[in-house]
């Protein structure tokens, strides 16, 4: 039952009667301008909201401009101080991909002689950033600088040139990995393409052009089944779209060469591994998941046959890198135009005696002293080859390449690594 003055539409507040027709006019009112109100708020937030997001998408869309990334006097500096050159006749080297596993290697190298370097690297999350970050920490503390940033970015890299003269680009960055190219094909055209075009882009209207020296792959010989592979083998028949954006980096490198006179140098690198290596490769994830006690899978080819790597130690391949850096002409071009025609070379690093991957696995068990869980599964068809098998003779020959550490050693070296990095003690590690 309603109150006699709910009722009356007594007000609370003594003193303040109104009659009953005037309540309600007002109630119509209170109403009618609450309603007024919400709407007011309502297009007030809608207005809010809509001016967020147009902000949003602006800073999205003009990152760079915001962004202290790359652009202002500090990273300028920074550029600068880290391209500078220490040692008679050395180089100004930008290395892309210097956060990636042979990147940060070659990258030391280089500053350690005292040439100048300038890292370059977008920090993808392909595996994990944190491992990037902690390469990063180490290249800084050797003062090499990382600028953050994609290959695709053309005012950016062409900003990097207007600041230093580089003498050389070691091209390393690249959507790595056989088998992630059947999840993620568009980062494999995005890195390895495009990435690729824009750079190159950008080594042609440099003035001085500098010299090329990029990472090709062994997956280029795709299903080539004469062994060992050489330089003049056919690669023609790629067995995954990774390989096949190789081979295209390979013929695209060949047209700036021809048309501009770049001064290129590609290096087909074999299953490179060692401290700092990739999360993604076999070896790593292997040590990762037999620490961990869980299994791992082990592909076999057809007939059961074992699949075979020519296991490349890094330190090896730094010495190839180093060396073609060293005997690479220079390009005859500038400010994109040829001027006469330049050195196109392409070398296999590998490391001349394959090991198969129960064989690698046996390493790792007796280096980490414990058994592995394996399970052993048909290749499924995922763009892998059965065997790789570098012919080094060339790169000997012309480089003076000479691989030194085979898969037992440099597997050790990893393990070492691997415990330190990631902080396992002894003690945890079962018998086998
Ligand atoms: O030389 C290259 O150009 C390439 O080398 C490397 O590719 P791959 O030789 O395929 O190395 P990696 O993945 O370590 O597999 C090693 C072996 O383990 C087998 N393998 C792999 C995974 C698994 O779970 N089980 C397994 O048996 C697998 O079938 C294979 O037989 C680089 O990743 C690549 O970026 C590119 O640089």
């Amino acid at each position: 039952m309603p109150s006699v003055n709910e009722e009356l539409l007594l007000p609370s507040t003594p003193g303040k009667f109104k009659d009953k027709s005037h309540a309600m006019h007002r109630q119509f009112y209170r109403c009618f301008a609450s309603t007024s109100t919400m709407f007011l708020w309502a297009l007030f937030l809608v207005a809010l909201t809509a001016s967020y997001l147009s902000f949003q998408s602006f800073v999205d869309s003009g990152n760079r401009y915001f962004s202290a990334a790359w652009g202002d006097v500090h990273w300028e500096k920074q550029v600068k101080s880290s391209a500078q050159i220490h040692r008679q006749n050395g180089f100004s080297v930008l290395v892309t991909g210097a956060a990636g596993f042979v990147g940060t290697h070659v990258s030391l190298s280089l500053k350690k002689r005292g040439d100048g370097v300038v890292g370059l690297d977008n920090f993808n999350s392909y595996y994990d950033p944190a491992l990037k970050q902690a390469r990063k920490k180490l290249l800084n503390t050797q003062n090499i600088f990382i600028v953050e940033g994609d290959l695709n970015d053309a005012r950016m890299i062409a900003r990097l040139f207007e600041i230093v003269p580089f003498t050389h680009v070691m091209h390393l960055a690249a959507q790595a990995g056989v088998r992630y190219a059947m999840e993620n094909p568009q980062s494999y055209v995005h890195s390895n393409i495009a990435g690729l075009v824009t750079l190159l882009e950008a080594c042609k209207n440099a003035d001085p052009q500098p010299a090329v020296v990029w990472a090709s792959s062994s997956s280029v010989y795709g299903l080539n089944e004469k062994v060992p592979f050489s330089e003049s083998d056919r690669t023609d028949q790629p067995a995954s779209l990774y390989a096949a954006t190789k081979k295209a980096g390979e013929e695209i490198t060949h047209t700036y060469n021809h048309i501009y006179g770049l001064s290129i140098t590609g290096l087909r690198f074999f299953t490179v591994y060692g401290p700092w290596g990739r999360p993604d490769m076999a070896y790593f994830s292997f040590t990762r998941n037999i620490l961990q006690g869980k299994p791992i899978t082990i592909y076999r080819g057809k007939n059961r046959v074992d699949l075979a790597r020519d296991f490349t130690y890094i330190d090896d391949i730094v010495k190839g890198c180093v060396a073609s850096l060293d005997t690479a002409k220079r390009s005859t071009g500038s400010g994109g135009k040829k001027r006469g025609p330049a050195q196109y070379r392409i070398f296999n690093l590998g490391n001349t005696s394959p090991v198969t991957v129960p064989m690698m696995v046996r390493i790792l068990e007796g280096h980490l002293k414990v058994k592995a869980k394996k399970n052993v599964i048909s290749m499924p068809g995922n763009g892998d080859v059965p065997f790789t098998h570098a012919n080094t003779s060339l790169a000997r020959r012309e480089l003076g390449y000479k691989p030194t550490t085979d898969l037992q050693t440099g597997l050790k070296k990893f393990v070492k690594w691997y415990l330190s990095y990631y902080g396992y003690k002894p003690t945890i590690m079962a018998s086998p």
